[in-house]
């Protein structure tokens, strides 16, 4: 890396930083991803020649086909009915069974199994349970990534029942496949119980209203069914294998070559079942599946054995999950888990299955466990797998609490207003930002999972809400009635501000992290609660807009409440001050930006501003109002209007630009340099690949080799992103700056937030 003998270390490089030589430290830079690409090609060339040579491709033949709808929609009537070959579609039909009303029988869980439909060729069928009580459990298994999801809905249920229910499924898959336009069709059945025109033309209607609302979302099929689900021989059953076909073809056209290890694997599952297993729980930890693996491949890469998994649980074919803290688990027999397992577990009351009782707090003992599950699962094992999946905590290893069972709401008496004068409360909002977002529904019970696992003292737990305590704070997380915003509140009765902070931070971390496990695909807008109205402990929670405390913050510290008509300050709202770059230096660019004319211009021309903004812009009398004006507006456009507003600058007043870009002073730096805890949330989510970052950090010593190998060791990306920034957080300033650097190189979306 060193080109000189002057060169050699890296003294230069950090000098270089520390006073802001920009073209030093660009070479710098340079010099060294040119020396780690160089590298990097060579592994991924080697790792590449390796696999080839141990394994080989074959190419899949299978994908999911997901059944979703409401209970007694006729999903397990469409699955036999897809599956039934000709002959005993001719038989049936001649025995006039097909016309009899067939008894209920629903489904516990979810109903997984692979068969040849005729026409379509093999496909994994996942049979999601209708009741609302097995939906926390369904985002489990909702990741439609090589799968056609069907969304089936009763025709004869009345028209705004039917747009509910398509709309609230439609909904919660989007909620767990993010970037991804999963494929759907809408299927109506009970077509033999209405007339065709009236059936056909609510089956359109429903279709065109679905297909407006999530057309940027899903990939809905634009083909209208209505059919009995009863019938094979069918033209509508037809077209529905054959829309089937279609859609599996192309989506194994694209599909990546399954390496030859995983149908050797597929082909050993059953066996491992009996041998390798406990009899009654078909689950492989990390270290006993590799061993299995390695009969197959002696030399296995483990890597490679990981993404090969992974492969198998998008097929269907095995259940594969990475907990935060111990080894991966993998279940042999999806089914089992599914049914077996979930069916019992989450069953409603009156479901003619055993069921877990629960006792009058709401727990579930170890007793009742081993009472309902004695002969589907080796009891010990079972709760280590719900606990590994986040589905229950034990504070004493004899009672349980499985936050998806809760029934009772929070009382009132929980959270009651103090007498304390010096108390101070705080909240933040995280709300479901369209009409096609919701949060999915084992979003809750997981934050309640995880605030047992995580708080130092015990949580109390309702189903609608937590309260928590550290030291002089109390912390209340409620769910909003229609289930569409977590507020998020604390308050301290002794008026401990810093507190207060660390445990909003803390609560908003646990949040930010599990929508990133079980709802990455919902789209949330955050907002920062009113403190009066939180301290008048009104029914409701109030809040305000970023760009409403951003544009109040910019103008004097005040903000008006309007649905309540009182005023409240800004640094009141907040346990940190906000501070943007519009706002930093706002007095200096109101004096430098004298001619507001030509910037006026060029952000009409880029979009940024209307020609009406522009005009209630130069209606000002003054110069400086004419630029608080202009701030103002740029400020209300979100953060994206700031990059082009600052080149806009750039190119027209240069001394403005370097205004708007000055770093803060000394005195601020302290707060500054926070940043990495206060965007946290943020930046875990945008830090998904860290191996080029810690190959930078490496190099760079900000790192050692030690602490990058502690940073991989983590299992999913969420907690090699925190790792990350935990390390670099304990490191000095210049560590931070080199951090920083190196963040807009390899990721300049998530150097923004450190802006
Ligand atoms: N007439 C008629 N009956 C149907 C049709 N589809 C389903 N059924 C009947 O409706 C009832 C419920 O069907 P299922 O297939 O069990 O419903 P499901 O959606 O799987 O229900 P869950 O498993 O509880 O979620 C059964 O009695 C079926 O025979 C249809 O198209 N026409």
């Amino acid at each position: 890396m060193a080109e000189g003998g002057e060169e050699m270390g890296l003294g230069w490089f950090y000098r270089a930083l520390r006073e802001g030589d920009r073209r030093n430290v660009r070479r710098g830079l340079d010099i060294i991803t040119a020396a780690m690409n160089r590298e990097k090609k060579v592994m991924q060339e080697k790792l590449y020649h390796e696999l080839l040579q141990k394994s080989g491709g074959v190419k899949a033949d299978r994908c999911k086909v997901f059944l979703f709808g409401e209970a007694k929609t006729g999903k397990s009537t469409l699955k036999i009915s897809l599956k039934r070959g000709p002959v005993s579609a001719v038989l049936r039909r001649l025995s006039d069974s097909s016309s009899a009303e067939e008894p209920h029988d629903p489904t516990p869980g979810v109903d997984v199994g692979t068969f040849d439909i005729p026409g379509v060729g093999e496909v994994s069928v996942w049979d999601f349970a209708g009741q609302s009580e097995y939906a926390v459990t369904h985002s489990m298994f909702m990741d439609a990534e090589n799968t056609i999801s069907i969304v089936l809905y009763n025709i004869m249920d009345d028209i705004k029942g039917q747009e509910q229910q398509v709309h609230w499924w439609l909904c919660f898959i989007k909620s767990c496949n993010p970037n991804r336009r999963p494929n759907v069709i809408l299927v109506a059945s009970h077509a033999d119980k209405v007339s065709l025109n009236t059936g056909t033309r609510q089956a359109v209607q429903l279709l065109q209203l679905m297909t407006s609302e999530f057309k940027d979302q899903l990939r809905i099929s634009d083909e209208v069914f209505l059919m009995n689900c009863k019938e094979t021989r069918t033209p509508e059953m037809d077209r529905l294998k054959k829309l089937l076909a279609t859609l599996k073809n192309a989506m194994l056209e694209h599909q990546r070559q399954m390496p030859k290890l995983c149908a050797k694997i597929t082909k050993r599952l059953s066996t491992w079942c009996q041998t390798k297993c406990s009899p009654k729980c078909p689950v492989l930890r990390w270290p006993d599946y590799l061993d299995a693996v390695k009969e197959i491949d002696p030399h296995v890469d483990e890597k490679f054995l990981l993404k090969s998994t992974r492969f198998l649980d998008h097929l269907g074919e095995v259940i594969f999950t990475c907990p935060t803290a111990s080894d991966p688990i993998i279940v042999l027999k999806p089914n089992w888990l599914c049914t077996d397992v979930i069916g019992p577990m989450m069953a409603p009351v009156n479901f003619p299955i055993p069921r877990l009782e629960r006792t009058s707090e709401d727990y579930v003992t170890r007793e009742e466990i081993q009472r309902v599950f004695q002969d589907v699962a080796d009891v010990d094992l079972l709760i280590t797998l719900l606990q590994e999946f986040q589905l229950c905590h034990s504070y004493d290893g004899q009672t349980f609490i499985f936050p998806g069972l809760l029934t009772q709401t929070m009382p009132n008496h929980v959270w009651q207003p103090t007498s304390e004068p010096k108390v101070i409360y705080f909240g933040k909002q995280v709300q479901c930002a369209d009409t096609t977002d919701m949060f999915s529904s084992g979003f809750f019970p997981r934050v309640q999972t995880r605030l047992m696992r995580e708080q130092e003292n015990r949580p109390l737990l309702w189903r609608d809400g937590a309260k928590c305590v550290d030291r002089n704070v109390e912390g209340l997380i409620k769910l909003s009635p229609d289930g569409r915003a977590v507020n998020i509140c604390v308050r301290s009765a002794q008026g401990d501000k810093v507190q207060c902070g660390k445990m909003l931070q803390q609560l908003e971390n646990t949040i930010a992290d599990v929508l990133d496990e079980c709802s990455p695909g919902t789209g949330t807008e955050e907002k920062v609660l009113s403190a009066r109205a939180l301290k008048e402990h009104r029914e409701e929670f109030f809040s305000y807009g970023k760009e409403e405390i951003i544009k109040a913050a910019a103008e004097g510290g005040t903000i008006v409440q309007s649905s309540l008509g009182f005023t409240e300050h800004v640094n009141d709202l907040l346990c940190i001050e906000v501070e943007t770059p519009l706002t930093r230096n706002r007095p200096e660019l109101v004096q430098a930006l004298r001619h507001v004319e030509p910037i006026l211009d060029h952000l009409q021309a880029r979009g940024i501003l209307t020609v009406e903004e522009c005009d209630v812009i130069r209606t000002n009398t003054t110069p400086q109002d004419r630029a608080r004006a202009l701030l103002d507006a740029v400020g209300m456009k979100g953060e994206d209007a700031l990059p082009v507003f600052q080149s806009v600058l750039r190119e027209v007043d240069p001394r403005a630009a370097d205004m708007l870009m000055a770093t803060p002073r000394a005195d601020e730096l302290q707060d500054r340099t926070d940043q990495l805890s206060r965007h946290r949330p943020e930046l875990v989510q945008a830090l998904r690949h860290v191996e080029p970052l810690l190959d930078h950090l490496q190099a760079m010593e900000v790192l050692s080799t030690e602490e990058c190998d502690v940073i991989r060791a983590h299992t999913t990306p969420q907690d090699r992103a925190r790792a990350l920034l935990d390390t670099v957080g304990t490191k000095g300033e210049d560590a931070r700056q080199v951090f920083k650097v190196v963040l807009e190189e390899v990721n300049p979306e998530a150097a923004e937030m450190l802006q």
